[in-house]
C-alpha cells in the first residue's frame, strides 16, 4: 500500500487527481488537503509515501510546506504541482529536496510515471536507512566507563573533519570498532571505508595493493587494477596494523599522504586521491621509531589525533554491559531467546584477568551459553571459563 497525500487549493485537480490514482492501482491510497496548513498538519500525524501539493496556494504555500515537511520527516518525496508562471518557483522546489515537478493541467502519462518513480525512490531511501542502522549497530560501541565515554566524544568532535587519526591499544580492544564509527559518523559515510590488514600483506605486494598496477608491472599484472587509495576516493582508508608496514612501504604511504596523490605501480602519472586515513596499531611506535623501524615524518603525518584505546582490564566496569551485549548477539544470531548470566556469575567474569580483551570475553560468553546450565551460574564459570 502507498499512501498518497494531495495538498491542492483548486477542488476540481485535487478530485482528478485523486481519481486518477486511485483508479491507477488499488494500491495507492489517497488522502487530500485543501490548503498548505492542512496538508502539514496530516504530514504531521500521518506517514505518507508521497506528497503531491500545488505550489501556489493561500495561507501556506508550497514551497513553505516543502521546507517545512522536510525538517520533520525528510525521507517523503515531494512532487509538485506548477501552474502558468511558477516554473522558476518550480525549479527552485528540486533545490529544496523536491522529487519532480509536473505542470497544470496535469498530462496523465507524466503524473502517473513521476508517482511511480517517486515511491520507488522512497522505497530505497527507507531500504538504505535501514540498511545503514543495521550496519551500524554491528559497530555499536558498548560501554560507559570513563574512557569509553571520552573515546566516543573525541570520535564525535573527530569524525567531522578530515584529520587523521591513530588509534592505538592492545588486540581485541575495539580499535576497528572505532574506525568504522569514526567513518560512519563522517561526512565521507556514504563513500567507501575501505580496510587494509598492512600485517597481513607480504611487503613485496603492499604497494601495489595500496596504490594498484599497470599491466606488464610485474609478471602477474596481467591488467590494470586500482589499489585501496583510489577505491577509498571520497571516502577513508583504515590502514590496520600500520606498525608492521615495511620501511620502503612506508616512504610510499608518506608520500600519498604529503601530496595527495598516488602512482600505480609501472604508471608514470600520478591520480589524485581525496581520502581521509586512520590508522591503528597495537605497537608502541615510538619504540619502533628509536629502533628504526618506523619513519617518525610518517609517525607526525599520521598521528594528528591520538585515540588510545583501553585493555578491558582497565575498563571492568563496562564487562556487566558488554556480557549482555553479546548474549543479546549471540542469540539473535542464531535466532533464541537470550540466555541469563547470574550476578554471581558476572561478579566473577567482572574479576578474571582479560588479557585477551573484548574479543576473549565474547569467545567465553559464547562458550558459557553452549555449555552453561539455563542460567549461566557462577559454577558455570568457573567450570567452563576458569583461567
Ligand atoms: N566497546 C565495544 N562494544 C562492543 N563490542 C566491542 C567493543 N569493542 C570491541 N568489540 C568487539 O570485540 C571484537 C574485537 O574488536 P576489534 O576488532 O575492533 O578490535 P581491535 O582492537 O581492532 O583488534 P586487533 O588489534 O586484534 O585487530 C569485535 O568483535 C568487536 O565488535
Amino acid at each position: 500500500m502507498s499512501k498518497i497525500l494531495i495538498i491542492e487549493d483548486e477542488a476540481a485537480i485535487r478530485r482528478v487527481l485523486s481519481k486518477i490514482l486511485s483508479e491507477e492501482s488499488d494500491d495507492y491510497v489517497v488522502t487530500e488537503a485543501e490548503d498548505g496548513l492542512q496538508g502539514l498538519e496530516k504530514i504531521k500525524l500521518e506517514d505518507f509515501d508521497l506528497v503531491i501539493c500545488d505550489i501556489k496556494m493561500p495561507k501556506m504555500d508550497g514551497e513553505e510546506v516543502l521546507q517545512e515537511a522536510k525538517k520533520i520527516k525528510p525521507e517523503i518525496p515531494f512532487v509538485m504541482i506548477s501552474g502558468h508562471g511558477d516554473l522558476e518557483t518550480a525549479v527552485n522546489t528540486m533545490r529544496l529536496g523536491a522529487f519532480d515537478y509536473i505542470s497544470k493541467p496535469p498530462d496523465l502519462n507524466r503524473l502517473l510515471n513521476t508517482v511511480r518513480n517517486a515511491l520507488d525512490k522512497k522505497t530505497l531511501v527507507v531500504e538504505n536507512t535501514r540498511l545503514k542502522k543495521k550496519v551500524s549497530k554491528n559497530y555499536q560501541m558498548i560501554g560507559e566507563s570513563e574512557p569509553i565515554e571520552h573515546i566516543k566524544e573525541m570520535i564525535d568532535k573527530v569524525a567531522q573533519t578530515d584529520a587523521r587519526v591513530l588509534i592505538t591499544g592492545p588486540n581485541g580492544t575495539g580499535k576497528e570498532l572505532v574506525a568504522h564509527n569514526l567513518h560512519e559518523k563522517s561526512p565521507r559515510a556514504d563513500f567507501p571505508l575501505i580496510e587494509v590488514n598492512c600485517a597481513a600483506i607480504p611487503s613485496e605486494l603492499i604497494e601495489s595493493e595500496l596504490f594498484g598496477h599497470v599491466k606488464g608491472a610485474f609478471t602477474s599484472a596481467v591488467k590494470d587494477r586500482a589499489g585501496k587509495f583510489e577505491a577509498a576516493n571520497k571516502g577513508t582508508i583504515f590502514l590496520d596494523e600500520i606498525g608492521d608496514m615495511s620501511l620502503p612501504a612506508q616512504a610510499k604511504v608518506l608520500r600519498a599522504l604529503q601530496e595527495s596523490v598516488v602512482t600505480r605501480v609501472g604508471a608514470d602519472k600520478d591520480i589524485k586521491v581525496d581520502v581521509r586515513v586512520i590508522a591503528a596499531t597495537n605497537k608502541d611506535l615510538r619504540k619502533e621509531i628509536d629502533e628504526g623501524r618506523f619513519r617518525e615524518d610518517l609517525y607526525h603525518r599520521l598521528a594528528v589525533i591520538l585515540i588510545k584505546v583501553p585493555g578491558l582490564n582497565d575498563r571492568r566496569s563496562d564487562i556487566p554491559l558488554l556480557i549482555n551485549h553479546f548474549t543479546i548477539k549471540i542469540a539473535e544470531e542464531n535466532g533464541t531467546s537470550p540466555k541469563v548470566f547470574s550476578k554471581e556469575a558476572i561478579a566473577l567474569l567482572q574479576e578474571y584477568d582479560w588479557t585477551g580483551n573484548i574479543r576473549e570475553l565474547r569467545n567465553v560468553v559464547e562458550r558459557l551459553i553452549i555449555l552453561g546450565g539455563k542460567e549461566v551460574s557462577k559454577a558455570d564459570v568457573q567450570m567452563f571459563a576458569s583461567k
